[in-house]
């Protein structure tokens, strides 16, 4: 089953958006088979943005990720690396359509609530940076769960 790491940024943690975000990912289907609370190291936070790294925002995004907690996840199911990063909506807010996570509860880029993984490459580096193996439910464990 396809897994995808999302993270609700700092700023959407201080907005109490989380209970929003999350309720948006299982209404449409998907399965949260990790999740955790917690404030940001800045060698993870350098690590996770490490293409960033020549970028002049770097330092500005790693103060950022570092400044509050963040709500860290893994969910799983069909095609849902391209289908969450179509329901956070463009990474600028204003080019975001409404109806997407940043379109409709975010107005800057830097500000824009919700981090997901690009690609199934980008998904698997990301899940085991932030996430060790025994905190991430296996699909077996999940169904032992729900019953
Ligand atoms: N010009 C910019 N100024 C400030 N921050 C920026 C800028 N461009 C991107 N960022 C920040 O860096 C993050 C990573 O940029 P990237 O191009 O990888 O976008 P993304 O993949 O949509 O975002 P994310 O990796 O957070 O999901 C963006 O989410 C944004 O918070």
């Amino acid at each position: 089953m396809e897994k995808t790491f999302l993270m609700v940024k700092p700023d959407g943690v201080q907005r109490n958006l989380i209970g929003e975000i999350v309720s948006r990912f299982e209404k449409k289907g998907y399965q949260l088979v990790g999740a955790k609370l917690m404030v940001v190291s800045r060698e993870l936070a350098e690590e996770h943005y490490a293409e960033h790294k020549e970028r002049p925002f770097f330092g500005e995004l790693v103060d950022f990720i570092t400044s509050g907690p963040v709500f860290a996840m893994v969910w799983q199911g069909n095609n849902v690396i391209t289908t969450a990063r179509a329901m956070m909506g463009k990474t600028n807010p204003v080019d975001a359509a409404s109806g997407t996570i940043r379109g409709d509860f975010a107005t800057s880029v830097g500000m824009n609530i919700i981090h997901g993984s690009d690609s199934p490459q980008s998904a698997e580096r990301e899940i085991g940076l932030w996430f060790s193996a025994d905190e991430v439910l296996s699909f077996e464990k999940t169904i032992q769960r729900w019953i």
